[in-house]
């Protein structure tokens, strides 16, 4: 029996008169890659911002490791293991690799004039930062200009940003839509590599032949609610589209209110 490391219970999200999500509750099992679906205005970014600890839900809760999650920001929501890498990925281009991998959380070492003025450890940021490029087995050097890389190089500086606070659950809002066919190979690497290293990924991608090949489950929204969850093994690219336009699977294990565990 899989272990649930997320768990959403009844999540909503109004914005006015606008229910951008609704009653949604599912289970994310630890380890899995998770394919977060729907069509343009389905309610992932709103779901993910609540997650990622950017905004409020309206109503319902989540439990992260089965503590109830009440973030108040992105960093409480890092505190409590959730990362998350953005579509805009916000990458400092005229700083350096391992500058962006630590952006705002720099490893600080006493200066000369003593504690009250603290310097970066720029040796600690490169060991660092190097560690964490080889754990994903990344070739970047990390004193490279952000600037100078590729589109595909800046999305994997973002993900090692992301994993530098060893989060248990990755969150990635369509981490390959900019990138070549050849690039968002390598990110999907990435992920699987991520997965290797005991992660759980939520995945928001457009991209259906990608999520069939890098996802374990897929939880698909329609107009904010929960069409259901269901393996990828059992779907294929025309039901899945089926669910994104608001219908069920045929079967047992496909409504929402049996998705969750
Ligand atoms: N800040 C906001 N104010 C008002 N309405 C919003 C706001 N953010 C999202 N919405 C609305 O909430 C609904 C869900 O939007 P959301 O961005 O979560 O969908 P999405 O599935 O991420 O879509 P996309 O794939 O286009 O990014 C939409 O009707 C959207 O217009």
């Amino acid at each position: 029996m899989e272990s649930t490391v997320l768990e959403l219970d009844g999540l909503s999200k109004a914005y006015g008169a606008i229910q951008a999500l609704d009653d949604v509750s599912f289970a994310v099992r630890e380890n899995e890659v998770l394919a977060l679906m729907g069509d343009n205005g389905a309610g992932k970014s709103t779901l993910i911002k609540i997650l990622s600890g950017v905004n409020d839900p309206t109503r319902g809760m989540f439990y992260v490791n089965g503590q109830e999650a009440n973030f108040g920001s992105y960093e409480d929501a890092e505190a409590a293991g959730i990362a998350t890498v953005y579509q805009d990925l916000a990458i400092a281009p005229n700083r350096t690799v391992k500058e962006n991998v630590f952006l705002g959380k720099e490893p600080l070492v006493e200066g000369k004039l003593g504690e009250w003025l603290r310097i970066v450890d720029d040796d600690e940021m490169e060991r660092q930062a190097d560690k964490v490029l080889n754990e994903l087995g990344m070739e970047i050097d990390p004193n490279a200009d952000c600037g100078d890389l590729s589109g595909g190089q800046q999305q994997s500086v973002a993900i090692a940003r992301a994993i530098e606070s060893d989060p248990d659950i990755v969150i990635m809002d369509e981490p390959t839509s900019a990138l070549s066919v050849e690039a968002a190979d390598r990110i999907l690497n990435l992920i699987e590599r991520l997965k290797e290293q005991g992660r759980t990924v939520l995945l928001v991608d457009h991209n259906l032949e990608e999520v069939f090949e890098v996802a374990d489950r897929a939880a698909v929204l329609a107009s904010g609610r929960l069409v259901g969850v269901e393996d990828i093994d059992r779907l294929d690219q025309e039901s899945m589209i089926q669910m994104m336009m608001g219908s069920e699977l045929d079967g047992d294990a496909s409504v929402a209110g049996t998705a969750a565990e």
